[in-house]
């Protein structure tokens, strides 16, 4: 694989970035990679363990020179740390990112970005419940999907040149509208994520329970939710807090349903329960047929793979 940029710049050192530096690195797709993270403890990790050619204690002195500049931080800090590093961006370089809600980091982002500097924003669908510098791996983004959100205005350039990274490091490359993209992601993504916190938080509050038999007789439908349960506490907030009204939306489709199943089980309506469940139970069948089943711990495998 060739070089696509010269100097790449990683800001928030976790597990996207991480992943995104050993399979940079493997693929020989960037020449220098610069990294910044907020805590010392963090950039300390990372010169440890080599994520990163140069880990830079300001976010300035990493974007510098840099061709392209992935955002990396949760989707809250993502504003903040843009106008932190403006001033020292590449005249003609691209700023892109990876959080998991686009419409917010639009807007709270594009102000920043200065005039001859792109604004791509993409997002990886492939992720874990694990976080930090440690947690990344070369092979996270291979076969999965990776949005790209192209902003008003998006030089066709800066973008196919963005696309030919991510298809470097394996992944299936889509372009979406910023709504869409956030509507898509509440159902898929977010609100499951909801749900999960408040399933394991049942558990939780049922405390004699789970010291003595949740935990022992956990079977695989809650295990599934205590695993994206323990997914990063900052991330997920931020999700919820900038993805507000796609996330209740769909929240409120999902307790309309909720309340019907309940008022099914009270009354006994077991036809109702059988029909419904004949019908999710064609939707798993669908995705498995459309070859996106998947067993790993992740998300957002794509057709034809296991
Ligand atoms: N974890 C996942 O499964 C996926 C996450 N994403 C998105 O990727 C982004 C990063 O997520 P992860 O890598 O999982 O997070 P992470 O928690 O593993 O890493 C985030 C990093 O950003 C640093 N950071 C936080 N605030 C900062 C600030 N103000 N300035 C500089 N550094 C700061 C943290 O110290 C940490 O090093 C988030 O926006 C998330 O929504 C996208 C796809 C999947
Ligand atoms: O670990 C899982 O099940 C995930 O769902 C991973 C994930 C989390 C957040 C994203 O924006 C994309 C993928």
């Amino acid at each position: 694989m060739s070089q696509v940029y010269d100097r790449v710049a990683l800001i928030g050192l976790g597990l996207i970035a991480s992943s995104m530096y050993w399979a940079m690195k493997r693929a020989g797709l960037a020449g220098e990679v610069t990294g910044y993270a907020r805590s010392e403890a963090t950039r300390d990790t990372a010169r440890r363990i080599g994520l990163c050619d140069r880990v830079c204690d300001s976010v300035t002195e990493a974007v510098e020179g840099a061709d392209l500049v992935v955002l990396c931080v949760p989707v809250g800090a993502m504003g903040a740390v843009a106008a932190e590093m403006a001033p020292a961006l590449k005249p003609g370089a691209t700023v892109s990112d990876v959080g998991s809600v686009k419409r917010d980091v639009i807007s709270t982002v594009a102000p920043h970005i200065p005039e001859g500097v792109h604004f791509i924003p993409a997002h990886p669908l492939a992720g874990t419940e694990h976080s930090g510098p440690e947690s990344g791996f070369a092979e996270l983004f291979a076969n999965r999907w990776l949005l790209i959100v192209p902003t008003e205005g998006s030089d066709p350039e800066a973008v196919a040149r963005l696309r030919a990274l991510w298809e470097g490091m394996g992944a299936n490359v889509e372009e979406m509208d910023p709504d869409h993209h956030d509507l898509v992601l509440a159902v898929t993504s977010h609100t499951p994520h909801l749900i999960a916190y408040t399933m394991v938080g049942v558990a939780d509050d049922l405390r004699r329970v789970t010291d003595s038999e949740v935990i022992k007789y956990s079977a695989a439908g809650f295990r599934d939710f205590t695993r994206i349960a323990a997914s990063d506490p900052t991330m997920w907030r931020d999700v919820f807090l900038t993805n507000k009204d796609a996330t209740l939306e769909i929240l409120g489709r999902f307790t309309e349903e909720l309340f019907a199943l309940q008022r099914a089980i009270r009354t006994g309506d077991g036809d109702l329960l059988h029909d419904y469940f004949t019908r999710t139970r064609a939707i798993r069948r669908g995705i498995i047929e459309a070859g996106q089943d998947t067993d790993a711990p992740d998300f957002g495998r794509v057709k034809g793979t296991r």
